[in-house]
């Protein structure tokens, strides 16, 4: 088996927490093979470095295994972080074929760690676990550049003891993050276990490693993703809107299908309606050998999938990152303009009525957060790409629902003229760039809100309360009357209103006692003293009368409607009763 001709080198992203080493690791897969003499064979594009099969079959240091593979190499995207990986979106996928989450062994999973993860398995990419910075593992001997089972061979006992035992601890996060996960040589079936890779970015052991199974992975799962078409129309994401000196605005794109010519008429999402313009260069990057000063790029007349490359072309302004770049023809241009005009309003306008605010500076960030918003049911009424504005504050101080009085930004910032609207209101903003943070965050809050409006309510609100005068009981005639009396349903507070059966206000409740003890609520079922300043017994009440706590209306219609499930059995009844007096003379009382 030899590289098949119309496969596309494979898209590599690579993920992970800050500072866990996704630069240093970017850095020293194209540095290491720079300095090993092979400057010339790896190709710097904008945006993404391409390291051909041979190479990487080379530092694996078995030529046979040349014959073993058909992708013609890998093609790593310069810029690491999730942010990247959901701009590089195509249709509401994502661009990248593969991915590597790296992970400090020393540190574990943190945040991002975990983000990165949910961001793959929503995506269904594959992917591969680094387990970084195993030279610092304590009596580590670094072996500069080994594979992994060369130098893991040659450490101490108790190191290689250590390293296991963080590296267990690795296996056991993913575990409770829904992967199963295996040294990367143990793993018989990578579609059943995720390979862990032990490696130092900073020595780069493990590093041919990471390359053979990014090789092995695209092998055997992405075959079928892979084929394009060479002479067809190019297809491209926009990675980076970008200006650039004595240029204006470009765009650093990354090619996936087709071939892309200078000359050629293009269509690029962006916020409004999509951009109609021509190829006007195409550029790479000049090699450091012939850079000259002012001169960063080259220009070449055409490029061929799978490639980054930087397009100039009048009015870049309003290109949108993450969104479709497609070559097109004069008869297709405004049937492809509209498609892309409704691939990004897919992810814009697809929102509720009510509901929360969202920001994102991707379209490919803003798909990601919209989907884990939805996952939790939490509603939106806009979302769209951009720092919050005055505009965006303005529209949310109108909202009166003070759930949906929210704004959540990812990876945005907000404008200075937002800034002090924003302090000067009582809209609640949450910004982070971390998805999972900024939900978990907003429900935290939510429930909160939630939790406290209940509780305001409950203890405010007048409940139901029914009670008889118990025969021979009257301590008092009046001013005000005492009287035994039992509680039938509900509970009897001081200071409500008291009613007769036929709905009359007869007094108010002034005090109560049990057993000569003064209380502030009697229950059901309690036989209590009651004074009720108001009326005189034997006149407007008399023993063995039924009364009510009489529930203002408003009260009465948040019992029904807001609360009603909330209520115990005797309180319903007791309501029901209460509803029906009231109801008698007016249907339409408390509704
Ligand atoms: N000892 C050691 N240090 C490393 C290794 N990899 C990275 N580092 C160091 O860890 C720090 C962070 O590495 P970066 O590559 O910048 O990490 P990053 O994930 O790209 O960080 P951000 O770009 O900030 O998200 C730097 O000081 C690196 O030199 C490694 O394998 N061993």
């Amino acid at each position: 088996m030899a590289v098949k001709q119309d496969l596309r080198t494979p898209i590599v992203s690579v993920m992970g927490h800050v500072d866990h080493g996704k630069t240093t690791l970017l850095d020293r897969i194209r540095g290491s093979t720079v300095a090993e003499g092979e400057a010339g064979a790896i190709t710097q594009h904008i945006g993404a470095t391409e390291v051909p099969i041979d190479i990487i079959v080379n530092k694996c240091g078995n030529p046979d295994l040349r014959n073993k593979f058909i992708v013609p190499g890998l093609l790593f995207i310069d810029t690491p972080g999730h942010h990247a990986f959901t701009s590089l979106r195509s249709r509401g996928g994502s661009l990248a074929d593969l991915a590597i989450v790296i992970i400090d062994i020393n540190e574990g999973f943190m945040p991002q760690t975990i983000e990165s993860l949910q961001i793959l398995k929503r995506f269904k990419t594959p992917f591969v676990v680094v387990a970084n910075k195993i030279d610092r593992i304590h009596g580590w001997e670094a072996q500069k550049n080994a594979p992994f089972i060369v130098s893991y061979n040659k450490q101490a006992d108790n190191v290689k003891a250590e390293l296991d035992r963080k590296f267990y601890e690795i296996v056991g996060e993913l575990y409770e993050a829904g992967f199963n996960s295996e040294r990367h040589d143990r793993v018989s079936d990578f579609q059943r276990n995720i390979g862990i890779i032990p490696i130092s970015a900073m020595t780069g052991e493990g590093i041919p490693d990471v390359l053979m199974v990014l090789l092995g992975l695209a092998q055997r799962f992405l075959e079928g993703n892979l084929h394009y078409n060479a002479n067809g129309p190019g297809v491209g994401t926009v990675l980076e809107v970008k200006e650039e000196k004595g240029l204006g605005t470009t765009i650093d794109v990354i090619l996936y299908d087709g071939t892309l010519k200078k000359g050629d008429m293009i269509v690029v999402g962006s916020l409004g309606k999509p951009i109609q313009t021509k190829v006007r260069a195409l550029l790479k990057p000049r090699p450091l050998s012939e850079i000259k000063a002012e001169e960063k790029f080259k220009q070449v007349q055409s490029v061929t999938a799978a490639i980054g490359v930087k397009i100039s072309a009048p009015n870049l302004d309003s290109a949108l990152a993450g969104s479709p770049v497609r070559v097109v023809t004069p008869e297709n241009i405004d049937a492809i303009s509209d498609e892309i005009q409704n691939e990004i309003e897919d992810v814009q306008i697809d929102t509720d009525a009510m509901g929360i605010t969202i920001k994102a500076d991707t379209i490919g960030s803003l798909e990601a957060l919209v989907n884990e918003l939805k996952k939790e049911e939490i509603p939106i009424r806009k979302a769209s790409v951009g720092d919050v504005s005055q505009r965006d504050i303005v529209e949310i101080a109108a909202i009166e629902d003070p759930f949906y009085k929210v704004i959540i930004g990812f990876n945005v910032k907000v404008l200075p003229d937002a800034k002090e609207k924003l302090q000067d209101s009582d809209i609640r903003s949450f910004m982070s760039d971390i998805i999972y943070r900024l939900i978990d965050d907003y429900e935290d809050w939510a429930k909160e809100q939630k939790e406290l409006a209940e509780k305001e309510m409950t203890e405010h609100i007048v409940k139901p309360g029914r009670f008889q005068i118990l025969p021979n009981c009257t301590f008092r005639q009046s001013k005000p009357a005492v009287v035994g009396v039992k509680i039938i349903g509900g509970v009897v507070k001081t200071n409500v209103d008291v009613t007769t059966e036929d709905g009359t206000v007869v007094g108010k409740v002034k005090g109560l006692q049990l057993s000569g003890e003064n209380i502030s609520k009697a229950r059901v079922g309690m036989e209590v003293a009651l004074a009720l300043e108001g009326p005189t017994v034997g006149r407007q009440i008399k023993e063995e009368d039924f009364l009510f706590v009489n529930i203002p209306e408003r009260h009465a219609k948040t019992l029904e409607n807001e609360i009603y499930d909330t209520l115990t059995a005797d309180e319903l009844e007791t309501l029901d009763a209460f509803l029906e007096i009231k109801r008698r003379g007016n249907p339409f009382w408390a509704k």
